[in-house]
């Protein structure tokens, strides 16, 4: 039989030996204190852990808006901690796709013209801006708010909005940030339910949050604890309910240790 070449495909995110420290010498705090994992292409992985255990930290590492005082992030392939300021917004605009808690999107644009922004910036052509944008809304269905500010829409229509800009230019990582936090239950399940389908399709999807529930429709969860990674669950077959349970039981565990986890 011929020797099989195959390698093992080359993760999209790369932690290893994450630090990142504040402070000054008299007084420092060790936001993360040595992270490593790795995320594989189309996986969905939850960071959960107590208030103070480093997943904003993490995720501003991530996004580049921080960097880590030691260890490196290789986001497909590339070390993300070497790139020079000049490189950032690029890096950003081209491989990331961001959702906030709050939509962060530009009241005076409309939501086509908000989710179109990064692609206008790129320079794409017309043509395809209109199909991306077009194609982008009707997986989200927000296609009949296209052109509507973000005064006129509800809170959850601006946050399906906000993951159709995140998702536009085919980013290699979406990185949600407590996306549901702002939400009423109906709309945090419609955008869940969202951001499964968009990782479905095969978008790959990190996202910070306190809530189990959300959590639950993600593949993977990863807890943080004092800025380490201190445990992780893989929903596997299970189902979301069981998921959900086993999140609980970590998180409950968690809090029975005087941490705040909400
Ligand atoms: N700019 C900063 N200067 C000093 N300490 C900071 C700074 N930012 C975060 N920290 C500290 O780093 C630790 C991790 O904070 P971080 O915000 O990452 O936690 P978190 O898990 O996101 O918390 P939460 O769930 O409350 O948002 C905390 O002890 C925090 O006080």
């Amino acid at each position: 039989m011929a020797p099989s070449h195959a390698q093992p495909a080359q993760p999209v995110l790369s932690c290893r030996d994450v630090e990142k420290l504040y402070g000054t010498r008299d007084n420092v705090t060790r936001a993360l204190d040595g992270v490593s994992f790795d995320v594989a292409a189309g996986e969905y992985v939850a960071i959960m852990g107590p208030s103070g255990s480093g997943k904003t930290t993490l995720l501003n590492c991530v996004s580049t808006i921080d960097r880590p005082t030691s260890g490196h992030i290789y986001v497909d392939g590339q070390d993300i901690t070497a790139l020079r300021p000049g490189q950032l917004s690029r890096f950003r605009r081209e491989r990331l796709g961001f959702v906030f808690q709050d939509s962060n999107l530009l009241d005076t644009l409309t939501a086509r013209e908000n989710i179109a922004l990064a692609l206008t910036i790129n320079h794409t052509p017309a043509k395809e801006v209109a199909a991306r944008v077009g194609g982008v809304a009707r997986r989200l269905g927000v296609a009949d708010v296209l052109d509507k500010f973000p005064h006129e829409m509800s809170g959850g229509q601006k946050q399906r909005v906000a993951a159709a800009r995140a998702i536009v230019t085919d980013p290699s990582l979406v990185l949600a940030d407590e996306p549901t936090g702002a939400l009423d239950s109906r709309n945090s399940r419609l955008l869940l339910e969202s951001l499964e389908e968009l990782n479905d399709a095969g978008a790959t999807i990190i996202m910070v949050t306190h809530d189990s529930f959300a959590a639950s429709y993600a593949r993977r969860a990863l807890f943080l604890k004092d800025g380490r990674v201190w445990n992780e669950l893989v929903r596997g077959t299970k189902t979301r309910k069981t998921f959900f349970n086993e999140i609980m039981d970590v998180v409950s565990f968690l809090g029975g240790e005087g941490a705040d986890v909400r």
